[in-house]
């Protein structure tokens, strides 16, 4: 009843009851295609696909995808949507989810104090690559790419975070990597069973042989789904200490004790209220910003790696724009802001690898459902999303879309300067300026709060 609200709505794939719990599956192992296909039969911009136990929306023209963006979190709730590929509730803890606040310290206090950090943040970019790379060694040697970024990232962020000695204790960060990796494997594993497998099964259990295979099943998925507990467990271990002392000092001294560090344990201080203002409670939300952090940043920067070694060509410019912008500017946050080429090069890596085929899931929490533009409605209770890897790749939106063009944006930038009044979209085509047709940070109100601006 509730699916014959979306019958408007064109469909991927096969559109019978059995059938489209196959399609599911082929969602499971295929999605990227899916959307594709999609993206190229309905130019309406509008469709959807079949997942395990729901429909999928997902909308390709850019104007709806300001329109999911721009939707408020009363009517397309960002933090449900998240549960649909991500249980955070379940296999992270329900305080992330039901009360975020962390979210807003991000995008007030960790972004404000960037440039005041920034000098911490290049120093430990600098020790970490001499480090974990060697740098003194002349020789060349392989390592892995993808793990050692991540070893770069996760003591970067964390100088950030928790600052000196403890953004350097091995323990303390390959926790924080792991953790990811055992709630997104627990995500998984949990997105294989549909919604109703664990009442169906707590139903007709101890009779059939169904049952049996079902609490085999949840016997499998049991220790994945713990394993989060001990990546809190060794949290609480390595990071447990410091908090606890800095809950004390504010404690004695008040909020504002002279020559508190400038880091996230004291912004979240600001904003954690009453039950959140325990050790474990803080603990878990650093836990979590490492999540949104390492990940994200490790991949972006991996891809661009990638890129650089497979179109060569770009390496000279860029190095030159930034001997040239440190010379004049020193290494400072702005200085960043005068490397356009870098920039662009950026921005064009993300177009083409992006994090995934489909960004921005939302669900439908408005009883009201949500009206786009066109008329479409979708009921509460549904799941939208956009089709981002096809949107970047789609020719109306960027010439030869497929071909990678490292300095593409910084020549658009040059244009847009000779033609326009800079004063009125100076973000324009730059890494951190999202849109409908650029979204590895999301557009609207969600988008990355750490390096957008929409
Ligand atoms: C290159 C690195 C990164 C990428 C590609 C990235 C990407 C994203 C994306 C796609 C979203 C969701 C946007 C939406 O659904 O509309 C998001 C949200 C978010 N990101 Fe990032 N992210 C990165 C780095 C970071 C870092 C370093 C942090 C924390 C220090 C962070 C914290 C967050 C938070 C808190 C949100 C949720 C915002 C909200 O609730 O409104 N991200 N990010």
């Amino acid at each position: 009843l509730h699916n014959s609200k979306l019958d408007a709505i064109p469909i991927v794939g096969s559109t019978g009851f059995l059938a489209s719990f196959w399609d599911g599956y082929r969602f499971f192992a295929n999605g990227p295609d899916l959307i594709q296909a999609g993206y190229t039969q309905y130019p309406n911009g509008i469709f959807r696909v079949a997942r395990f136990s729901r429909w999928f929306v997902v909308v390709s023209r850019p104007e709806f995808v300001k329109e999911v963006g721009g939707a408020p979190e009363h009517v397309l709730s960002f933090h449900e949507g998240i549960e649909d590929s991500l249980p955070v509730k379940q296999v992270v803890g329900r305080p992330i989810v039901e009360n975020p606040y962390h979210h807003h310290t991000i995008r007030t206090n960790l972004t404000r104090n960037l440039h005041a950090r920034f000098p911490d943040v290049r120093d430990e970019i600098a020790c970490a690559f001499e480090e974990i790379l060697q740098l003194h060694e002349s020789e060349w040697k392989s390592l892995p790419a993808l793990k050692t970024i991540m070893a770069v990232v996760a003591r970067v962020s964390n100088r950030l975070f928790v600052g000196l000695p403890l953004c350097r204790n091995q323990t303390y960060l390959w926790n924080n990597v792991q953790f990811a990796l055992d709630v997104i494997r627990s995500a998984h594993i949990v997105a294989l069973f549909p919604k109703f497998f664990a009442p169906v099964s707590a139903l007709i259990s101890r009779t059939t042989t169904v049952a049996r295979l079902m609490i085999a099943c949840n016997r499998l998925v049991g220790p994945f789904i713990s394993s989060k507990d001990k990546s809190f467990a060794v949290a609480l271990q390595t990071l447990g200490p410091l908090v606890a002392e800095r809950l004390a000092k504010e404690d004695e001294l008040g909020p504002d004790w002279p020559a508190k560090p400038n880091d996230l344990i004291s912004w979240l201080l600001e904003d954690a209220q009453g039950e959140e203002r325990t050790v474990p409670a803080l603990v878990l939300r650093i836990l979590s910003t490492n999540f949104a952090a390492i990940h994200t940043s490790s991949m972006t920067f991996t891809h661009a790696l990638f890129d650089l070694t497979t179109y060569p060509e770009h390496l000279l410019p860029m190095r030159e724009e930034a001997e040239h912008v440190v010379a004049n500017e020193g290494w400072t946050k702005a200085a960043l802001n005068s490397m356009v080429k870098i920039d662009s090069f950026l921005r064009e890596s993300q177009r083409l690898n992006g994090i995934g085929s489909v960004a921005m899931i939302r669900k439908v929490v408005s009883k009201d459902g949500f009206r786009f533009s066109d008329g479409t409605v979708l009921p509460k209770g549904s799941f939208v999303c956009a089709a981002a890897r096809a949107i970047h790749y789609d020719a109306s939106n960027y010439k030869n879309p497929a071909e990678f063009d490292g300095f593409r944006f910084a020549r658009e930038r040059a244009e847009h300067a000779a033609t326009h009044d800079l004063t009125q979209d100076v973000f324009k085509r730059q890494m951190i300026s999202t849109a409908g047709d650029f979204l590895p940070f999301g557009t609207g109100k969600h988008a990355c709060p750490v390096f957008t601006c929409s």
